[in-house]
């Protein structure tokens, strides 16, 4: 249904990273379920790669809207939050690919087709349904395209396996011409077991281009995480791992753009008692997890800055899955694990501290001492 047949996308695997087995197995042995487990090997290996091929189309609609951008293409939301053509192009992408490839499937998204419809949007509708068609072969309608961001309003609590996608994360920074990610994570049973993270604006192979290639992260529970530039093709993705780096005076700490999001003055204290000497690395969206991910800082924190705010699990699984693929560890600021299996937030965890996992309990403890927790 792609235009090219969705052949601009590379499938992000490396040598061995994906056998779908897996999950059903662990399924299986947890459960007990006999089933046949070579039928849903081969559903969840399809729905991967559709899902990538999915993401990839949304960056090229995301990335066009960004390089056009004007102010006529974002508003705010309800909550004064601001989104995008481009959010809702990205999720009626995703949400359309895989809602019409795959019966059954669920997917818990971050927008909704309510601001859309009214009247005094039928501008930023109109162009919504403009990007979204420029990528397809066969044109669709406008009540389609609100079907499909629609689609992505599943309920958490009615499915025990689920998509979670935030279309554009870091809609901010992609309003400031900077770093965002098209994050999309797969909850089974309230545990994350694949992520694929489009960070569109981020570089892999050479620094030094005119453009950015994009940095596309797919990852496995179990199975490793592995990277590859998002204008690659097939075959070239390498295996993702965290930075060796083991002494704090050498960490590099990575933290949102935004104070609003992290409090960067409490942060700046945490890094001080911790020795760590290097600039903070200030980036938007889930970058900062692929930041980690690919050996570039060794700490992220994210430190509430509002006491009744919970973190929303499209914010994080991709993200934080890629993290623990590539061999670091993910906790709120309590050390707790992140828990994905509460609904659309994650209610029992506080702000999020990620490492490369050489010196994570001692992070933490300082982050308790600092907070007073
Ligand atoms: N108060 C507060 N605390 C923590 N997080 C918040 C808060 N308010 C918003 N959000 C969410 O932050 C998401 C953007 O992520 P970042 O803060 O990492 O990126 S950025 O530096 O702001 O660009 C952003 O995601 P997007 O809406 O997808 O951009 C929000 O879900
Ligand atoms: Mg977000
Ligand atoms: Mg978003
Ligand atoms: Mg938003």
């Amino acid at each position: 249904m792609l235009r090219g047949g969705g052949d601009v996308a590379m499938i992000g695997r490396c040598e061995g990273a994906f056998e779908g087995v897996y999950i059903q197995e662990e399924h299986e042995r947890r459960e007990g379920v006999k089933g046949s487990a070579m039928s849903l090997t081969m559903d969840m290996s399809h729905e991967f790669e559709v899902a990538v091929t999915a993401v990839q189309a949304a960056k090229s609609v995301c990335r066009q809207v960004q390089r056009d951008l004007v102010d006529g293409h974002a508003m705010d939301k309800q909550d004064k939050s601001p989104v995008t053509v481009a959010d809702y192009a990205s999720q009626a992408l995703i949400c359309g690919v895989m809602g019409e490839s795959f019966e059954g499937i669920a997917i818990v998204g971050e927008e909704d087709a309510e601001d859309l419809r009214k009247e005094e949007n039928a501008g930023i509708r109109g162009m919504v349904v403009e990007q979204v068609n420029g990528m397809l072969e066969e044109g669709v309608s406008e009540a389609d395209v609100l079907r499909w961001i629609d689609f992505g309003n599943a309920e958490p609590s009615e499915h025990e396996r689920y998509w979670t996608l935030d279309p554009i994360d870091g809609t901010k920074g992609f309003l400031r011409k900077q770093q965002y990610a098209i994050a999309l994570g797969q909850i089974f049973k309230g545990e994350v077991v694949m992520g694929i993270l489009g960070c569109p604006n981020m570089d892999i192979l050479d620094e030094d281009a005119a453009k950015p290639s994009g940095l596309l992260i797919t990852a496995i529970r179990g199975q490793g995480a592995c990277m590859v530039a998002m204008d690659q093709q097939v075959g070239d993705a390498v295996p993702l791992r965290v930075s060796e780096v083991s002494e704090l005076k050498d960490a590099r700490l990575c933290e949102s753009v935004e104070s609003g999001h992290s409090d960067q003055s409490t942060s700046g204290e945490i890094a001080k008692r911790l020795g760590i000497v290097k600039e903070p690395y200030r980036i938007d969206s889930q970058c900062k997890y692929a930041a980690i991910a690919r050996g570039d800082a060794e700490v992220y924190l994210r430190l509430p800055t509002r006491k009744d705010y919970e973190e929303k699990i499209w914010d994080h699984a991709a993200g934080m899955i890629a993290v623990e693929e590539a061999g670091g560890v993910v906790t709120d600021i309590y050390g707790k694990k992140l828990d994905f299996g509460k609904g659309k937030t994650l209610s029992a965890n506080r702000g999020i501290v990620a490492t490369n996992g050489r010196f994570h309990n001692e992070v933490v403890k300082v982050v308790g001492e600092v907070l007073g927790l």
